[in-house]
């Protein structure tokens, strides 16, 4: 089986990309595929797991596959075939020669992985894209290492030497440019001979809820964690105690990061789009949408089917601090061009060290359609400006094309270059993104 690659829907697709522009309002009920995050770190502690696990409502995206293939190196049987997927654990803790790691551009690979090569036996390569080799690991390999681990660099690539466990115990990290780095020492945690206690002094923590996720998700396949209320500081101490994962049944959440561009369709273009099977209570930081939509002046509304967003014809401008929901920014950048007033988005100096360096990226393309934006040290301030068509290079980022379709909305001409790199997360975006303007929906509920 192939792993989608980034350019695999690139023969059906149009290169650029002609972003419609919405005849009407967007009227429509978009179902939204399953939690990247979810789907990964289910993947990662069923692959710890004492038995078979089943994921049901995986994503099928880019990140997941590449999540999928490298358990598989790690010796895990890892089934992506059906609607659910199963996983079962190494039989044999000896690693096939010659093993190899690519983790893509997907942070929750490269972060969460290595930590599960050191309780195998024998040697792990691992690397990723060009972009990955840049993003911050060394870190989380000098806190593995100081765990016990055999590791051969600071930096991508670099091979794990599995001796067959870890021996734990407390260790300092600096996650101040992504919680991954904390989630990527917890999440093995469980089977190190100690357990793990991780402490993070830092000048941020970004991200607060994936860490929120990655406690959550751990407790609920049987492991104990001990959290301790934020320290003087800013300094936080998790701790995991040594035992069994539990193998069973996990369902996986659709992902609102991925809802985040067709809701904002909505907003856009003063229509209604409904989200289905949003959850009721969720670690997902996208729990913050409504009311980030709210405050740019859609009306959000939990109703029977799921989360419904109209627009309200203006955009208001917003001062928001997004340190906990980082992935919301491209959407809310493009949202904000478009608005009537000045935004600040406040407290995403991390962005620069995502799949792009997000800030300038913004900046700089959609300034390109006259759109005013200025990179700050931590964020960026929007000032409302006309805006013209134009083409935008997403920078191999699958957040900022969704962000660039947002716009194409409501200005003609803006063409968007590789769109296949929504496949990071958005299996099939753009027949989706179609599949909304279409709609017009007797379905919407109302
Ligand atoms: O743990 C996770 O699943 C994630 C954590 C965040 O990473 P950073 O903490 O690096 O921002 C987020 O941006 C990413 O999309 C998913
Ligand atoms: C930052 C993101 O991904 P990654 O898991 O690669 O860090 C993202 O999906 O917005």
């Amino acid at each position: 089986m192939s792993i989608l690659t980034g350019t695999e829907h690139a023969d059906t697709q149009s290169d650029p990309w002609p972003a419609p522009t919405a005849a009407r309002p967007v009227v429509a009920v978009v179902p939204v595929p399953g939690a990247k995050s979810g789907t990964n770190r289910a993947l990662v502690l069923a692959a710890l797991a004492s038995g078979e696990s089943r994921l049901r409502g995986a994503l099928r995206s880019r990140d997941t596959l590449l999540m999928a293939g490298v358990l598989r190196a790690l010796g895990a049987e890892v089934d992506t075939d059906g609607v659910d997927w199963t996983v079962r654990p190494a039989r044999s803790t000896r690693l096939a020669a010659g093993a190899r790691a690519d983790c893509g551009n997907a942070g929750t690979v490269a972060r969460f992985t290595p930590a599960l090569a050191t309780l195998r036996e024998g040697d792990i390569v691992f690397d990723g894209d060009t972009r990955m080799r840049d993003r911050p690991l060394t870190p989380l390999l000098g806190a593995l290492r100081r765990l016990g681990a055999d590791i051969d660099s600071d930096r991508m690539p670099f091979t794990v030497h599995g001796h067959g466990g870890l021996p734990g115990g407390e260790v300092e990290v600096d996650a101040s440019n992504s919680s991954q780095l904390i989630s990527g020492l917890l999440l093995a945690g469980p089977r190190y001979d100690a357990g793990v206690t991780v402490v993070h002094h830092g000048s941020r923590l970004p991200s607060g809820p994936y860490l929120d996720m990655t406690v959550a998700d751990l407790r609920a396949a049987g492991a104990t964690v001990d959290v301790d209320p934020p320290a003087a500081g800013g300094t936080r101490r998790f701790r995991v105690a040594p035992g069994e994962l539990l193998a069973g049944e996990k369902v996986i959440e659709p992902d609102l990061n991925s809802a985040t561009a067709f809701l904002a369709a909505a907003v856009a273009t003063g229509g209604r789009v409904v989200v289905p099977s949003w959850p009721d209570v969720t670690e997902q930081p996208g729990r913050m949408l409504p009311a980030l939509l709210a405050a740019m002046g859609a009306s959000t509304e939990r109703t029977e089917r799921g989360l419904a967003v109209t627009g309200g014809g203006t955009i208001h401008g917003i001062d928001v601090d997004l340190s906990d929901f980082g992935e919301a920014a491209p959407v809310l950048t493009a949202l904000a061009a478009l608005a009537s007033s000045p935004s600040r988005l406040r407290g995403i100096g991390h962005l620069r060290l995502h799949e792009t360096d997000r800030l300038a990226a913004l900046a700089e393309e959609l300034g390109r359609l006259g759109a005013r934006i200025t990179v700050t040290d931590d964020g960026l301030a929007i000032d409302p400006a006309p805006l013209h068509g134009g083409r935008l290079d997403p920078r191999s980022d699958h957040r900022l094309a969704m962000a660039y379709a947002v716009v194409g909305l409501v200005v003609p001409g803006v063409e968007v270059d590789d769109i296949a790199t929504t496949g990071k997360t958005v299996p099939d975006f753009p027949r989706m993104w179609s599949a909304m303007l279409a709609d017009q929906s007797d379905q919407a509920d109302r």
